[in-house]
């Protein structure tokens, strides 16, 4: 990509755009993968006009700014420089300085690109401002991404005496309602169980909430999520500030900014609607269906000693596959919306410790967990769909890290997989390997598939029994009976 100032560009609709192509990762590993992408469209917005108000290094780049000519406060400064942060990533110098003036924000930036801390900071500095309690609500579609997200402004905030509340489906009410009567200045939640304490918890409200936040917000702007979303609105005031942010946006975004954003800015770093970052290697292996355990352990041995993710597209596939890599001696731990929500949070915390190499999820795991160090995603399942595989292969390749994604594709997924290529504008190369090499492994494969079959068929039959990993009622829609609005936010995709 040829070197470009920063462009901002208008748009006549009710959001303003500012579009900010930048060149990619600029301080690539030296052993960053070539990459895969499409080169980006051209801008092709009638009324852009250029702006020369970033000084010039000489060579037509913008000298980089720090987080102080920004405008943030020493105070966050360094907690940024304590967390490592040395500069601000393009989402972040482009959204900041717009989020302090007070302006609503659509931030759209590949996966792993800091967006977190880019609606993070400005809130935690107008929190210093103007201290308040329950001064800002973020909604986040998962409950381990919200963890995550807590965990960020806990870290930012450690020298502002920062109280953040954590309010999480599957986890006590009591003990979340004494921690919301506890005044905390930011609320990080999943929808569904937000919504039950807006309804329930006595002495709870948000009428003088300052910032609203959804992280991942198309999709909870999606059908699952939208009409749960909107009921908390009503519960919100109309005089507020919204953040919303993504790496994928859908046009419910344009809708909802419709309901409660106002006057919001878009801020763009990207060249496409579906982004992946140019560190990350994409392939593809084609294959028979009936092979596709053999392939993926035959992968496995390749990455051995290396990170993997393995997304699978459901709960007891996910289960079955974790046992089977067990069977066969590899680290192997399961995460999915089946299991109590401690064994999720300790799924998580074991992988991320690196006591376990290889994590196999549903798509609870696709959107916004930062996980260091993952070195490979596989999508042993392809997703449904184009946004989905994005945040997939996004949890590899971030903050500038190299990264390799392989998605297998049998005989069934031809068209989702031309799909998918059409949504990345490219056409990726399969994944070089010889046949006969993983064929090898499939006496040992079916031999552990044998024991793999057996377990699930105890697991099953166990469930809904004490002590059995997978919770019964374990459905998408379907919360156990009691749990309120759980089920919103216990599983994704
Ligand atoms: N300015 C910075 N300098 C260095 N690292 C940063 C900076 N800002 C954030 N990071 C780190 O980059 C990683 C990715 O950040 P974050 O999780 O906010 O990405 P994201 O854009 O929200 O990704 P996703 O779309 O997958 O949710 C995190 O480990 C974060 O600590």
């Amino acid at each position: 990509m040829s070197t470009k100032r920063r462009k901002v560009s208008r748009e006549t609709g009710a959001i303003k755009e500012a579009s900010v192509e930048i060149p990619k990762t600029k301080s690539k590993p030296r052993s960053a993968p070539k990459p895969e992408e499409p080169s980006p469209p051209p801008d092709s917005d009638a009324e852009s006009a250029t702006l020369d108000d970033a000084p010039d290094q000489g060579n037509g780049e913008p000298a980089p700014k720090s987080f102080q000519d920004l405008g943030i406060v020493d105070a966050l400064c360094e907690a940024c420089d304590r967390l490592g942060y040395k500069k601000p990533t393009p989402i972040q110098q482009e959204s900041i300085p717009l989020a302090l003036q007070g302006r609503d924000i659509i931030g759209l930036a590949e996966t792993g690109s800091g967006k977190t801390a880019a609606f993070a900071l400005p809130i935690l500095q107008a929190l210093l401002d103007k201290p308040q309690p329950l001064f800002a609500l973020v909604l986040a579609p998962t409950r381990e991404l919200a963890a995550q997200i807590a965990q960020s402004f806990e870290a930012l905030g450690s020298l502002i005496s920062l109280r953040c509340a954590l309010i999480l489906g599957g986890m006590d009410m009591v003990q979340q309602a004494i921690a919301l009567g506890k005044k905390p200045h930011v609320v990080v939640a999943t929808p569904g169980r937000l919504l039950d304490h807006l309804e329930k918890t006595k002495g709870f409200s948000l009428r003088n909430l300052q910032y609203l936040v959804m992280d991942e917000a198309d999709r909870l702007l999606d059908m699952d999520f939208g009409p749960i979303l909107e009921k908390i609105l009503k519960f919100l005031p109309r005089e507020r500030r919204t953040f919303l942010f993504s790496a994928t946006m859908s046009s419910k975004v344009e809708s909802l900014q419709r309901a409660s954003l106002r006057d919001p800015l878009k801020v763009s770093i990207s060249s496409s609607k579906y982004q992946t970052v140019s560190t990350l290697v994409q392939n593809y292996i084609f294959i028979p269906h009936m092979h596709k355990d053999t392939y993926l352990i035959y992968l496995c041995n390749e990455f051995a000693g290396q990170t993997i993710i393995i997304f699978t597209r459901t709960v007891l596939e996910t289960q079955r596959i974790a046992i089977l890599l067990r069977t066969l001696g590899m680290g192997a731990i399961p995460l999915h919306g089946g299991l109590s929500q401690s064994a999720r949070l300790g799924a998580l915390n074991k992988f991320r410790a690196g006591s376990r190499e290889i994590l196999v999820a549903t798509d609870v795991a696709a959107r916004g967990l930062d996980i260091p160090n993952v070195d490979c995603v596989v999508n042993l399942d392809l997703p449904q769909d184009s946004k989905t595989y994005v945040h997939r292969v996004g949890r590899t390749a971030r903050a500038g890290k190299s990264g390799h994604a392989i998605s297998m594709v049998t005989q069934y997924d031809l068209e989702i997989w031309l799909r998918i290529e059409a949504a990345l504008g490219a056409q990726l190369s399969e994944y070089p390997l010889e046949k006969d090499e993983v064929m090898v492994f499939k006496p040992r494969v079916e031999e552990a598939q044998r024991h793999a079959k057996n377990e699930m068929k105890q697991l099953i039959d166990d469930r809904g029994n004490r002590g059995s990993v997978l919770k019964a009622g374990k459905g998408r829609k379907r919360g156990p009976p009691g749990s309120g609005r759980d089920h919103m936010d216990a599983e994704e995709g």
